[in-house]
């Protein structure tokens, strides 16, 4: 059985003050941790104190992103020890908003899975296509090579170790979301092609998430397709009742 995981990608919001007035209100609210993994990614200047507030609170903690290298000249990166130091067990990597504004790559990418592996880190891999390319029916092609680009020189045993996102670009933000049977059927795809490379036990091991203008009144629709393991969650997880909600969607 793969437990689901719903993840809070705050993205460039929130300071430290109000990232942990966000935690304190959260903890306030019941949900139920046994269900469903839940993690919260504040930007990298609130990561320690939002660590250090969600202790014992079955509330993991996550960044947005992070270097492949251990240590070195890179100004202005941070390093996968660094973000386990300031108590991250998980960490996003490839999102689309990173590789349409900072040019990342799937080879930078699948560097920064296996360095995040390395240290122990889930890696939260997305991976989506935009408007044009579903238009041009280039979903599957381009899902297909992100994934496998991402997945790259992985061992079966660490690639169960790892969650995907899914996250089509066109739903991120924008109040559209992709009906829950499509993105079921994307999802399914991502599982098929890490079948193919690592074999059906991993694939069924691997969690695949959602993401995109997820809400409380969509997620349960989202959470009954069989493919799908959880959300990641932008404009909804900055707000803690709405977020509460959507883990609480059942
Ligand atoms: O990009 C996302 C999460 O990583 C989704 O953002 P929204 O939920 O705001 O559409």
């Amino acid at each position: 059985m793969r437990k689901p995981i719903i993840a809070g990608n705050w993205k460039m919001h929130k300071t430290v003050r109000e990232s942990l007035d966000f935690i304190r209100e959260l903890r306030e609210i019941k949900f139920d941790t046994s269900k469903a993994e839940v993690v919260v990614c504040p930007n990298f200047t609130a990561l320690h104190e939002a660590g250090q507030a969600l202790a014992g609170s079955g509330i993991g903690l996550g960044a947005q992103n992070m270097h492949w290298e251990k240590q070195g000249a890179y100004t202005g990166e941070v390093s996968p020890a660094m973000l386990q130091d300031a108590g991250c067990r998980y960490v996003i990597i490839g999102h689309s908003e990173r590789r349409q504004y900072f040019a990342e790559t799937d080879q930078g990418v699948n560097h920064k899975a296996k360095a995040a592996l390395q240290q122990g880190l889930t890696p939260i891999l997305c991976v989506g296509e935009t408007l044009e390319e579903r238009e041009a029916g280039q979903t599957e092609a381009v899902v297909g090579r992100q994934v496998k680009g991402g997945l790259e020189g992985l061992e079966s045993g660490q690639v169960t170790q790892l969650v995907i996102a899914y996250e089509p670009v066109w739903a991120i933000g924008t109040g559209r979301t992709a009906s829950a049977q499509d993105a079921n059927g994307v999802c399914a795809f991502i599982r098929r092609t890490v079948a193919g490379i690592f074999g059906q036990d991993s694939a069924a091991k691997v969690r695949i998430q959602y993401g995109g203008s997820v809400k409380a009144d969509n997620i349960a629709e989202l959470m009954d397709q069989p493919d799908i393991d959880g959300a990641l969650v932008g404009g909804a997880s900055l707000d803690a009742a709405a977020f509460a909600k959507i883990i609480n969607y059942r």
